[in-house]
Protein backbone atom coordinates (compact mmCIF):
# COMPACT_ATOMS: atom_id res chain seq x y z
CA UNK A 1 0.00 0.00 0.00
CA UNK A 2 1.21 3.57 -0.83
CA UNK A 3 1.37 5.65 2.50
CA UNK A 4 -0.94 8.89 1.79
CA UNK A 5 1.98 11.38 1.91
CA UNK A 6 3.42 10.02 -1.26
CA UNK A 7 0.02 9.55 -2.89
CA UNK A 8 -1.37 12.22 -5.49
CA UNK A 9 -3.52 14.57 -3.98
CA UNK A 10 -4.62 15.65 -8.05
CA UNK A 11 -5.68 13.41 -10.09
CA UNK A 12 -7.11 14.61 -13.89
CA UNK A 13 -9.53 12.29 -15.36
CA UNK A 14 -9.40 12.24 -19.11
CA UNK A 15 -12.58 13.51 -21.01
CA UNK A 16 -13.75 12.23 -23.97
CA UNK A 17 -17.12 14.58 -24.34
CA UNK A 18 -17.51 15.94 -27.86
CA UNK A 19 -15.60 18.91 -28.29
CA UNK A 20 -12.51 18.26 -26.22
CA UNK A 21 -9.16 17.79 -27.34
CA UNK A 22 -8.63 14.98 -24.69
CA UNK A 23 -4.71 14.72 -25.61
CA UNK A 24 -4.09 18.57 -25.64
CA UNK A 25 -6.16 19.07 -22.60
CA UNK A 26 -3.89 16.03 -20.57
CA UNK A 27 -0.71 17.92 -22.05
CA UNK A 28 -2.10 21.20 -20.68
CA UNK A 29 -2.47 19.66 -17.17
CA UNK A 30 0.90 17.98 -16.61
CA UNK A 31 2.72 20.95 -18.28
CA UNK A 32 1.11 22.47 -15.39
CA UNK A 33 2.07 20.05 -12.78
CA UNK A 34 -1.17 17.52 -12.51
CA UNK A 35 0.89 14.74 -10.48
CA UNK A 36 -1.49 11.92 -11.82
CA UNK A 37 -3.49 11.12 -14.94
CA UNK A 38 -6.36 8.97 -15.13
CA UNK A 39 -7.25 7.75 -18.50
CA UNK A 40 -11.10 7.24 -18.92
CA UNK A 41 -11.83 5.77 -22.65
CA UNK A 42 -15.65 6.80 -23.58
CA UNK A 43 -17.56 3.61 -23.10
CA UNK A 44 -18.21 3.07 -26.57
CA UNK A 45 -14.89 3.11 -27.61
CA UNK A 46 -13.17 0.00 -29.13
CA UNK A 47 -10.42 -1.77 -27.24
CA UNK A 48 -7.68 -0.61 -29.65
CA UNK A 49 -8.83 3.06 -29.37
CA UNK A 50 -8.60 2.60 -25.59
CA UNK A 51 -5.20 0.98 -25.96
CA UNK A 52 -3.90 4.17 -28.18
CA UNK A 53 -5.52 6.68 -26.14
CA UNK A 54 -3.56 5.19 -22.86
CA UNK A 55 -0.53 4.28 -24.66
CA UNK A 56 -0.19 7.98 -25.87
CA UNK A 57 -1.27 9.59 -22.50
CA UNK A 58 1.21 6.70 -20.37
CA UNK A 59 3.88 8.10 -22.62
CA UNK A 60 3.32 11.71 -21.84
CA UNK A 61 2.83 10.95 -17.98
CA UNK A 62 6.17 9.11 -18.04
CA UNK A 63 8.00 12.77 -19.51
CA UNK A 64 6.25 14.68 -17.15
CA UNK A 65 7.21 11.73 -14.14
CA UNK A 66 3.34 11.53 -13.34
CA UNK A 67 1.45 8.49 -12.50
CA UNK A 68 -0.86 6.89 -14.78
CA UNK A 69 -3.90 4.99 -14.38
CA UNK A 70 -6.50 3.73 -16.33
CA UNK A 71 -9.91 3.58 -15.81
CA UNK A 72 -11.80 0.41 -15.81
CA UNK A 73 -9.80 -1.80 -18.61
CA UNK A 74 -7.30 -3.69 -16.78
CA UNK A 75 -6.00 -5.02 -19.78
CA UNK A 76 -5.31 -2.34 -21.37
CA UNK A 77 -3.63 -0.63 -18.19
CA UNK A 78 -1.21 -3.51 -18.27
CA UNK A 79 -0.46 -3.23 -21.89
CA UNK A 80 0.78 0.47 -22.09
CA UNK A 81 2.44 -0.33 -18.30
CA UNK A 82 0.42 2.04 -16.36
CA UNK A 83 0.78 2.49 -12.49
CA UNK A 84 -2.43 1.06 -11.76
CA UNK A 85 -6.28 1.23 -12.55
CA UNK A 86 -9.36 2.28 -11.09
CA UNK A 87 -12.53 0.30 -10.60
CA UNK A 88 -16.21 0.35 -9.48
CA UNK A 89 -19.22 -1.49 -9.37
CA UNK A 90 -19.80 -2.54 -12.63
CA UNK A 91 -15.94 -3.14 -13.52
CA UNK A 92 -13.70 -6.25 -11.89
CA UNK A 93 -14.29 -6.57 -7.98
CA UNK A 94 -11.53 -5.04 -6.34
CA UNK A 95 -9.66 -8.25 -5.00
CA UNK A 96 -10.09 -9.76 -8.54
CA UNK A 97 -8.36 -6.35 -9.99
CA UNK A 98 -5.72 -6.70 -7.70
CA UNK A 99 -4.93 -10.44 -8.80
CA UNK A 100 -5.07 -9.55 -12.40
CA UNK A 101 -2.96 -6.19 -11.96
CA UNK A 102 -0.09 -7.83 -8.71
CA UNK A 103 0.69 -6.49 -5.62
CA UNK A 104 3.41 -3.41 -6.68
CA UNK A 105 0.13 -1.70 -8.52
CA UNK A 106 -2.14 1.39 -7.64
CA UNK A 107 -5.74 0.07 -7.50
CA UNK A 108 -8.13 2.57 -6.97
CA UNK A 109 -12.27 1.47 -6.01
CA UNK A 110 -15.42 3.78 -6.27
CA UNK A 111 -16.81 3.43 -2.78
CA UNK A 112 -19.83 5.49 -1.38
CA UNK A 113 -20.43 4.60 1.91
CA UNK A 114 -18.01 3.17 4.76
CA UNK A 115 -18.85 -0.39 4.64
CA UNK A 116 -17.78 -0.59 1.12
CA UNK A 117 -14.64 1.55 1.91
CA UNK A 118 -13.66 -0.67 4.66
CA UNK A 119 -14.59 -3.86 2.25
CA UNK A 120 -12.61 -1.79 -0.59
CA UNK A 121 -9.53 -1.87 1.32
CA UNK A 122 -10.02 -5.05 2.85
CA UNK A 123 -9.68 -6.25 -0.49
CA UNK A 124 -6.29 -4.73 -1.23
CA UNK A 125 -7.68 -1.13 -2.57
CA UNK A 126 -4.52 1.39 -2.61
CA UNK A 127 -7.31 4.33 -2.25
CA UNK A 128 -10.84 5.10 -2.78
CA UNK A 129 -12.76 7.38 -5.12
CA UNK A 130 -15.55 8.47 -3.12
CA UNK A 131 -18.46 10.25 -4.98
CA UNK A 132 -20.53 12.30 -6.48
CA UNK A 133 -19.64 14.38 -3.98
CA UNK A 134 -21.58 17.39 -5.95
CA UNK A 135 -23.50 17.34 -8.75
CA UNK A 136 -22.18 16.84 -11.98
CA UNK A 137 -23.03 16.11 -15.71
CA UNK A 138 -20.32 14.29 -16.25
CA UNK A 139 -21.66 10.92 -15.97
CA UNK A 140 -25.02 9.84 -16.03
CA UNK A 141 -26.85 7.99 -13.26
CA UNK A 142 -25.06 8.50 -10.35
CA UNK A 143 -27.37 8.29 -7.24
CA UNK A 144 -27.68 12.01 -5.23
CA UNK A 145 -24.64 13.79 -4.05
CA UNK A 146 -22.61 12.43 -0.56
CA UNK A 147 -22.06 16.17 -0.19
CA UNK A 148 -18.83 16.86 2.33
CA UNK A 149 -20.43 14.80 5.50
CA UNK A 150 -20.75 11.97 3.30
CA UNK A 151 -16.99 12.12 2.64
CA UNK A 152 -16.03 12.58 6.01
CA UNK A 153 -17.64 9.16 7.17
CA UNK A 154 -15.99 7.54 4.81
CA UNK A 155 -12.61 8.94 5.05
CA UNK A 156 -13.17 8.35 9.01
CA UNK A 157 -14.01 4.30 7.91
CA UNK A 158 -10.55 3.70 6.43
CA UNK A 159 -6.74 4.89 6.49
CA UNK A 160 -6.02 4.34 2.65
CA UNK A 161 -6.09 7.70 0.51
CA UNK A 162 -9.92 8.91 -0.22
CA UNK A 163 -10.19 10.89 -3.31
CA UNK A 164 -13.47 13.16 -3.76
CA UNK A 165 -14.93 12.97 -7.20
CA UNK A 166 -17.65 15.22 -8.38
CA UNK A 167 -18.28 18.06 -9.12
CA UNK A 168 -14.78 19.36 -7.67
CA UNK A 169 -14.03 23.07 -8.15
CA UNK A 170 -10.40 24.63 -6.31
CA UNK A 171 -13.27 26.37 -4.22
CA UNK A 172 -14.29 23.45 -2.71
CA UNK A 173 -11.02 21.51 -2.28
CA UNK A 174 -10.60 23.11 1.47
CA UNK A 175 -13.99 21.57 2.85
CA UNK A 176 -13.27 18.18 1.11
CA UNK A 177 -9.43 18.04 2.81
CA UNK A 178 -11.16 19.26 6.29
CA UNK A 179 -13.66 16.22 6.09
CA UNK A 180 -10.44 13.83 5.51
CA UNK A 181 -10.12 13.51 1.59
CA UNK A 182 -6.62 12.89 0.62
CA UNK A 183 -7.32 14.60 -2.94
CA UNK A 184 -9.70 14.97 -5.71
CA UNK A 185 -10.08 13.53 -9.07
CA UNK A 186 -11.70 16.40 -11.96
CA UNK A 187 -13.14 16.08 -15.13
CA UNK A 188 -14.77 18.99 -16.44
CA UNK A 189 -13.42 22.00 -14.21
CA UNK A 190 -10.02 21.13 -15.71
CA UNK A 191 -11.02 19.68 -19.52
CA UNK A 192 -13.72 22.17 -20.10
CA UNK A 193 -12.28 25.22 -18.67
CA UNK A 194 -10.93 28.28 -21.14
CA UNK A 195 -7.63 27.20 -19.69
CA UNK A 196 -6.89 23.96 -18.54
CA UNK A 197 -3.53 24.98 -17.44
CA UNK A 198 -4.83 27.50 -15.20
CA UNK A 199 -7.45 25.32 -13.82
CA UNK A 200 -4.68 23.24 -13.03
CA UNK A 201 -2.48 25.29 -11.30
CA UNK A 202 -5.25 26.58 -9.13
CA UNK A 203 -6.24 22.83 -8.13
CA UNK A 204 -2.35 22.54 -7.46
CA UNK A 205 -2.45 25.67 -5.24
CA UNK A 206 -5.72 24.50 -3.20
CA UNK A 207 -3.77 21.20 -2.27
CA UNK A 208 -0.98 20.38 0.13
CA UNK A 209 2.11 19.45 -1.40
CA UNK A 210 1.38 18.65 -4.94
CA UNK A 211 4.46 20.79 -6.19
CA UNK A 212 4.35 20.58 -9.88
CA UNK A 213 6.46 17.38 -11.48
CA UNK A 214 8.68 19.33 -13.64
CA UNK A 215 9.12 19.90 -17.00
CA UNK A 216 9.09 17.33 -19.41
CA UNK A 217 12.22 15.17 -20.44
C1 LIG B 1 -10.92 8.56 -8.65
C2 LIG B 1 -12.15 7.97 -9.25
N1 LIG B 1 -13.22 7.79 -8.47
C3 LIG B 1 -14.35 7.27 -8.98
C4 LIG B 1 -14.41 6.90 -10.31
C5 LIG B 1 -15.67 6.29 -10.89
O1 LIG B 1 -15.46 4.93 -11.23
P1 LIG B 1 -16.77 4.05 -11.61
O2 LIG B 1 -17.70 4.14 -10.47
O3 LIG B 1 -16.33 2.71 -12.02
O4 LIG B 1 -17.37 4.85 -12.85
P2 LIG B 1 -16.68 5.07 -14.28
O5 LIG B 1 -15.64 6.15 -14.12
O6 LIG B 1 -16.05 3.78 -14.71
O7 LIG B 1 -17.77 5.50 -15.19
C6 LIG B 1 -13.28 7.09 -11.09
N2 LIG B 1 -13.24 6.76 -12.39
N3 LIG B 1 -12.14 7.62 -10.54
C1 LIG C 1 -16.75 9.39 -13.16
C2 LIG C 1 -17.46 10.01 -12.03
N1 LIG C 1 -17.85 9.25 -10.98
C3 LIG C 1 -18.47 9.96 -10.03
S1 LIG C 1 -18.58 11.62 -10.45
C4 LIG C 1 -17.77 11.32 -11.93
C5 LIG C 1 -17.49 12.40 -12.93
C6 LIG C 1 -16.79 13.60 -12.34
O1 LIG C 1 -16.64 14.58 -13.32
P1 LIG C 1 -16.61 16.13 -12.97
O2 LIG C 1 -15.30 16.43 -12.31
O3 LIG C 1 -16.72 16.81 -14.32
O4 LIG C 1 -17.81 16.43 -12.10
MG1 LIG D 1 -15.69 1.99 -13.78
Amino acid sequence: MLFPHAFPRLHVITDTAPGVDTVATVHAALAAGAPLIQVRPNERDTDRAAYDLALHIAELCARYDATCLVNDLLHVALAVGAHGAHVGADDLPVDAARRVLGPAAILGGTCRDPDAARAAQRAGASYLGVGPAHPTSTKDGLPDPLGVWGIRSVAAAVDIPVVAIGGITPGRVPALLAAGAHGVAVVGAISRAADPAAATRDFLDALPGDKPAGAAR
